[in-house]
């Protein structure tokens, strides 16, 4: 399909994952009402971004209730499904940041494991260790859907740029970005790094963020964000909670292609090893 709309619901997120559930269904309705075919989440959207949590409210693919609960929305509005991402726990008692796709008959089509931990500790600013709950994925993700071929990664993920370039290669047409940018690294990376992916790998990026809880331990920036190939910013959102849609056009994306030939004109005998 060359022409469809992709909605954002930037949720709010509280310590009570049954509620965090129920409002992403929610609200993964309200964007299919307002004509999304492709709906995302944000990046730890049943549990609120801490460290700590994570083990408490992981569950695994096979009786998890938030998966199931993205499984029967996916059915029901008959929309691709990009399930932000939750704490998974694997057989071993590993736990991931993992997001699961599904599509729209409600069947799972792909996941991603966070690959790169976001483990850091900015001078007055922003200290997070994900490494101390969480095992880290070691895989790419570029799914093939109805819709076109899209990458999955999850928030610092987005500051490698290697791995962008690796899913755009593999035909990745849109790369989406579940994430939780804080107070400190938002507004001076946020908005740069999306434009910067989409204009790196001529792809349409769909950026979704939690809304902002101002009680919460950790103050997500929000700003959920979908720029086209050309690095406009197509919609963007603010701290609150909403549903943004905007529309995804290949037709925009081979134009762009065509006119500035960027991924034709590389030359990786200069750049590898
Ligand atoms: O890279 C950043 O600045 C934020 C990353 C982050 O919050 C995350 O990976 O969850």
């Amino acid at each position: 399909m060359s022409v469809f709309t992709v909605g954002i619901c930037q949720m709010g997120v509280i310590p009570d994952k049954l509620a965090n559930i129920e409002k992403a269904r929610t609200m993964i309705g309200d964007a299919a009402i307002k004509g999304s075919r492709l709906v995302v989440l944000p990046e730890m959207f049943n549990c609120p971004y801490q460290s700590e949590l994570f083990p408490d409210y992981a569950e695994s693919v096979a009786d998890g209730p938030t998966i199931t609960m993205l499984a029967e929305c996916a059915a029901q509005n008959k929309v691709i499904v990009v399930g932000g991402s939750i704490p998974e726990k694997d057989e071993a008692g590993n736990v991931f940041n993992t997001s699961f796709v599904f599509n729209e008959n409600g069947d799972l089509i792909g996941r991603h494991r966070k690959v790169h931990l976001f483990d850091v500790a900015i001078k007055g600013g922003t200290v997070f260790q994900e490494s101390k709950t969480l095992a880290a994925g070691s895989s790419m993700t570029v799914v093939n859907t109805s819709l076109g071929t899209m990458g999955v990664a999850i928030c610092y993920d987005v500051r490698f740029p290697e791995l962008a370039r690796a899913m755009a290669l593999k035909g990745a047409q849109v790369i989406i970005y579940p994430a939780a940018f804080g107070p400190v690294t938002g507004p001076a990376h946020w908005e740069l790094l999306m434009r910067a992916r989409a204009v790196d790998n001529q792809v349409y990026i769909i950026a979704a963020a939690p809304a902002l809880n101002a009680a919460a331990e950790y103050k997500a920036y929000g700003h959920s964000m979908i720029v086209d190939p050309w690095a406009r910013v197509l919609a963007v959102a603010s701290e609150e909670e909403t549903v943004i849609t905007g529309k995804v056009d290949f037709r925009t994306l081979e134009k762009v292609r065509d006119e500035l030939p960027i991924l034709k004109h590389r030359k990786p005998e200069v750049y590898e090893d």
